[in-house]
């Protein structure tokens, strides 16, 4: 069966699949004002995501990542991590969250098979966190982040959006952190989405000033391996964890792209910002319907496009990332 692959020579072994759009957090550049339901909305079933899982692994997905909205917020998240774990060629299980369930949970989900986890801290400052996320939930997530650490996850990472005028004082105080603990900090440029436009003008920041300081004070950069994707990596001899930046505005950011999403109806985003999702959903009813959505998947493919449009402030049909798992 021949590998996902685009028409620029782009390989796909990576599937981020979202099971939710439902957030209890309002994070102020995602869902200023919290969830709102468009009516009762159906997402994908153990079997439909059985069915899924089951095609994108005979065409080479390797590792599958478990994102939202919240995708702790499903009652079924842990059977979910299962299912998915017990695919034999799934090697990695990942989850993104905003921590609020870790510190319950983490042990429960390695047991049931996830392996990497990345949770979402914009602040290490609990006004701020609040102030960003509109939770107040900061100790508890670090909690959770501590249970992961204890329950033996391979590994764990941090998200921090950078933000002008809201976090951008806090490198000192994340690097501090992680001297002695061993976590992957990822900085994520704001990117701007359908609904955010004034929140980018406002509050963007480049992560290429964060890479210059952190150059200068002795980090360097990793050599990339295909498994980075397009984030780009830093480690220093004195620090335990390391740092990533994901910098969709720079020049080239597309070209290690390695990712494709399914949104929690079951659409196919070739891209964050594409300007449509494909329907897969009537092509995973049955485990008889693989050959027709592996032919789906293949032709969708041609359509994926070399970059985003971001420059041109092009968001596509993304209108806040909680719709498709970021
Ligand atoms: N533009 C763009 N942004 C991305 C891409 N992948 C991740 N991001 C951004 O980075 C955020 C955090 O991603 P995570 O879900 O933590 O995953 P990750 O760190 O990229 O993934 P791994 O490489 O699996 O660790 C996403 O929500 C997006 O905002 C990508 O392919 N393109
Ligand atoms: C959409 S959330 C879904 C998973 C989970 N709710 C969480 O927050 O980790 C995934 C990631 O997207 C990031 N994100 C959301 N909106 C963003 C934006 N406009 N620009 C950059 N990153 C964004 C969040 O910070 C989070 O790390
Ligand atoms: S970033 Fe994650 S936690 Fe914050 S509102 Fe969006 S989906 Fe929810
Ligand atoms: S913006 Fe689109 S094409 Fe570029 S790396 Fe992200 S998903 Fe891939």
């Amino acid at each position: 069966m021949s590998l996902l692959q685009d028409d620029f020579g782009r390989k796909f072994q990576y599937l981020r699949m979202s099971v939710t759009d439902v957030c209890n957090f309002k994070c102020s550049y995602c869902l200023p004002d919290g969830y709102r339901p468009d009516g009762k909305p159906k997402f994908l079933n153990l079997n439909e995501i059985e069915n899924l899982i089951s095609a994108f692994a005979k065409v080479g997905t390797r590792k599958v990542r478990i994102t939202g909205g919240e995708p702790t917020l499903r009652k079924d998240f842990t059977d979910i991590v299962r299912l998915v774990a017990d695919h034999q060629d799934i090697r990695t299980v990942a989850t993104t969250t905003n921590g609020y369930r870790l510190a319950q949970h983490a042990k429960e989900w390695y047991d049931a098979g996830l392996r990497r986890i990345n949770v979402s801290v914009d602040s290490l400052d609990p006004r701020m966190f609040y102030q960003i996320t509109g939770e107040n939930k900061f100790d508890e997530v670090m909690r959770g982040i501590d249970a992961a650490l204890e329950a033996g996850f391979e590994r764990v990472k941090v998200n921090a959006v950078l933000l002008k005028d809201l976090n951008d004082k806090d490198l000192p105080a994340f690097l501090n952190w992680i001297k002695g603990t061993p976590i992957d900090l990822r900085f994520i440029e704001l990117m701007e989405t359908g609904l955010g436009h004034d929140y980018f003008k406002a509050h963007h920041l480049a992560g290429a000033d964060i890479r210059a300081q952190l150059l200068q004070s002795g980090w360097s950069k990793d050599i990339s391996s295909s498994e980075d994707g397009p984030a780009q990596n830093f480690s220093h001899p004195d620090y335990q964890g390391r740092i990533g930046l994901i910098m969709p505005y720079e020049q080239n950011f597309c070209a290690s792209c390695n990712r494709l999403r399914v949104s929690a109806k079951g659409k196919l985003h070739l891209c964050l910002f594409t300007e449509s999702g494909v329907d897969l959903r009537d092509l995973l009813q049955s485990p008889e319907q693989q050959g027709e959505l592996i032919e789906r998947l293949h032709q969708q493919l041609h359509n994926k496009k070399e970059t985003h449009y971001l420059h041109q402030g092009v968001t596509g049909v993304t209108q806040h990332l909680a719709s498709i798992g970021g």
